[in-house]
């Protein structure tokens, strides 16, 4: 198998005041391409800042993180934040949809500064990931016209529409039932076995943990264990 994403010793520091926070103590991991991961661990365990870090969001007190033989410490600020928008998917517990734009303009959006593709490409590609996550008919509605759950699943399509390296999920289930929450991390895993995407998601949720093909569990910011079912 390839590998998708290599983290190397990794460390992340906050500092509140006069006091340290250790975040991450050292993360060695390797998530190979077309994995399905699961991050779990109690709160205040690290699984957000170690989101954070691989998706280029938030950079390591000390570490590497390297992504299909890139090593994001070598890049600038302008060419990391190229590198996320071009190679990272991102979901979030809160959908972070635009209110002001349909259900396509959502998942579109990503693909407008990219000039590569022309517009009937962009809306076919859209159309098609819309349907893919079941809102075909939905395209032009408004995010608050929609559920949570719909939400979330145009927020899916919005993540996948560029054909990212890896998919970043911060607890995407969190503000979700629990037969909704099932559902969203069903099509995130159909997504995965179809289109081959790798995904890494945390989760507190063991309704959703159930669905993961791997999960490390965090604790204190190291690696407690790693299971592969
Ligand atoms: N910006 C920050 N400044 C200072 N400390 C922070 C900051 N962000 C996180 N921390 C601390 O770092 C540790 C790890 O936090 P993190 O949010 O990564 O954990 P988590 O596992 O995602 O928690 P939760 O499940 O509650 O979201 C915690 O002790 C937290 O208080």
């Amino acid at each position: 198998m390839a590998v998708c994403l290599e983290m190397k010793k990794l460390r992340k520091v906050y500092k509140k005041g006069e006091i340290d926070v250790e975040a991450l103590r050292g993360i060695d991991l390797v998530i190979e391409k077309g994995e399905f991961v699961s991050i779990m661990g109690p709160s205040g365990s690290g699984k957000t800042t170690l989101l954070n870090i691989v998706g280029c969001l938030d950079v390591p007190t000390s570490g590497e993180v390297i992504y299909n033989e890139t090593p994001l410490h070598n890049l600038k600020e302008n060419e990391l934040s190229d590198y996320r928008k071009n190679n990272i998917g991102f979901i979030f517990q809160s959908y972070n949809l635009i209110p002001v734009l349909t259900v396509l303009e959502n998942v579109e959006l990503p693909m407008v500064i990219d000039k590569s593709l022309s517009v009937e490409e962009r809306t076919e590609r859209a159309m098609k990931l819309i349907e893919r996550v079941g809102l075909k008919g939905m395209e032009n509605r408004y995010p608050r016209e929609l559920s949570g759950g719909q939400e979330q699943r145009v927020a899916i399509a919005r993540a996948l529409v560029k054909n990212p390296l890896v998919v970043l999920a911060d607890e995407p289930t969190a503000n979700l039932d629990s037969v909704t929450a099932e559902e969203i991390i069903e099509i995130m895993r159909q997504m995965n076995e179809t289109e081959g995407t790798t995904f890494v998601f945390s989760t507190h949720d063991p309704r959703v943990e159930k669905h993961a093909r791997r999960i490390i569990f965090l604790q204190d910011g190291q690696i407690a264990r790693d299971e592969r079912r």
